[in-house]
């Protein structure tokens, strides 16, 4: 027997994710009611325009352009606009009112997580975001509540669908990255602006938030080290599959200690790596998303399933939607964030790391002894070196996100060149740059190719 009041909901978006919220919430009402012990009651649907063709059949009486209206007398607020303004105002809006919010929108939690909670805490409402951060999968509240009793050290994972998508259509299909992309933007995986997606922008804001629920400390989203997918070649990605690799877009987020200062800090981090096919995320497939976490206690855990797509990511946000509704209904302490650890956020040339670097070099007698050296003058460990002849001259490239600058010619264009693609020991990654730079400066060394880092050993 249902005694509570009804609970207001507003939505703020129709889009791949709010249509689909839209259309549970109405489908499953007597359900969602015998779960929460009140009827969730749809109050209205904010979107830009009306008129809008939707994949969604949704009750044209529920939309409104005034959000504003719609916020003023809710129970719970549904973000599901994306972007920084104007949501950023109607979630603030909502919590003055001590509406509780649930929101899918990285973007505006890695930016301005910290006013959000303060304001959400000011009242006494909550801030939801299960669906920001690798979509489906349920890997905020297990950081925030299941490990908070244990100490995590390390998180591994793919985050973000639409670059798993490309890169395994570049992988698998042979397809470019612009045709994959295009179609992970219509099956709705991809942001309005898909240059969030494969300039790792996505990945790093996510990363900010599981790097500052991991260790208690506010990550702000400057200090995530980004590079995107937009460099990766066709070449890398064939040269990485004859090798027994695949590159993946990763996210990183540590505890390290700077070797130079003893100082315990965090690194936060996004890049594309190369990654064994023994590892389990080279198995991740498609808009699928995985995240390593290890814990001192637990030890390694595997979150995997689905992270990105409308309906999926729709179960993420009514968890949420049904979490806030059971806090009205029954009370409950809420979650604040915690941040007391307070630990500094390490540069990106602190990361201790494995590489493959590939270069072109004059096939010479003494050319390996050379390239050796300058490694090893870097602090630089060589762990294996291949060579094949011969070898074309591709650009150069610097360090992973350097723009590439032509080849230098080869004198007389008569000298045979040769392939090194070589493994290194782990190194940090300000020694490697500087290596890498070192190389490219040297007469024996006719184009680096490729540097790529290697990660999930
Ligand atoms: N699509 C996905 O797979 C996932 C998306 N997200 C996040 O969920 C949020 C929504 O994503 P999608 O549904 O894909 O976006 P979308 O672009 O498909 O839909 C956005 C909706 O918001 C409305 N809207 C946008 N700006 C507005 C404004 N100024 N005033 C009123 N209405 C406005 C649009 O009319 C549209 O209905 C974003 O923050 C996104 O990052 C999170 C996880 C997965
Ligand atoms: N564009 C995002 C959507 C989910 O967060 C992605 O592709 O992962
Ligand atoms: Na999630």
């Amino acid at each position: 027997m249902i005694e509570y009041r009804n609970l207001r909901v507003a939505l703020l978006g129709a889009g791949s994710v709010g249509s689909q919220v839209a259309r549970l919430l109405l489908e499953q009402g007597d359900e969602f009611a015998s779960r929460i012990g009140a009827r969730l009651e749809l109050v209205g649907i904010a979107v830009r325009d009306v008129d809008a063709s939707r994949d969604v059949d949704l009750p044209r009486e529920l939309f409104t352009t005034d959000a504003s209206s719609l916020i003023l007398g809710a129970d719970i607020v549904v973000e599901l606009m994306g972007g920084i303004e104007p949501a950023r105002g109607y979630v603030l809006e909502a919590l003055n009112s001590g509406a509780d919010v649930i929101t899918a929108n990285k973007a505006l939690l890695a930016t301005h997580g910290p006013e959000l909670f303060e304001a959400a805490e000011q009242v006494g409402a909550q801030l939801y975001y299960e669906a920001a951060v690798a979509g489906a999968i349920p890997i905020i509240r297990p950081l925030r509540d299941s490990l908070a009793g244990d100490r995590i050290n390390r998180i591994l994972g793919i985050v973000n669908g639409t670059t798993n998508f490309v890169l395994d259509r570049m992988d698998i299909h042979g397809e470019t990255l612009q045709d994959a992309l295009a179609t992970a933007t219509d099956r709705g995986y991809a942001e309005a602006d898909p240059t969030a997606d494969i300039g790792g922008y996505d990945a790093a804001q996510k990363a900010a938030i599981l790097a500052s629920l991991a260790f208690h400390t506010t990550v702000p989203l400057e200090r995530v080290y980004r590079e995107g997918i937009t460099s990766v070649s066709k070449a890398q990605v064939d040269a990485a599959r004859e090798a027994g690799a695949v590159i993946k877009l990763l996210a990183i987020c540590e505890r390290l200690t700077d070797r130079e200062t003893g100082e315990e800090g965090v690194s936060a981090r996004v890049y594309p790596a190369l990654i064994s096919r023994d590892h389990p995320l080279a198995a991740v497939h498609g808009a699928h998303n995985a995240v390593f976490v290890q814990s001192a206690a637990a030890g390694d855990l595997m979150f995997y399933g689905a992270g990105a797509g409308g309906v999926e990511t729709a179960s993420a946000v009514l968890g949420d939607v049904v979490s806030a509704a059971r806090r009205h209904v029954v009370g409950g302490p809420g979650v604040a964030e915690s941040t007391h650890a307070d630990l500094p956020v390490l540069d990106i040339g602190r990361v201790v790391t494995r590489y493959q670097i590939t270069l072109d070099v004059e096939d010479q007698p003494g050319v390996l002894a050379a390239v050796a050296r300058i490694l090893s003058d870097g602090g630089v460990s060589v762990e294996t070196v291949q060579q094949s002849v011969p070898s074309h001259t591709g650009p150069v490239v610097i360090a992973g996100n350097a723009e590439p600058s032509a080849a230098r010619p080869i004198h007389g264009g008569a000298t045979p060149t040769a392939t090194l693609v070589i493994g290194t020991h782990e190194a940090e990654e300000a020694a490697l740059a500087a290596t890498v730079e070192a190389l490219a400066a040297s007469d024996v060394v006719i184009a680096i190719s490729s540097v790529l880092r290697v990660e999930g050993s």
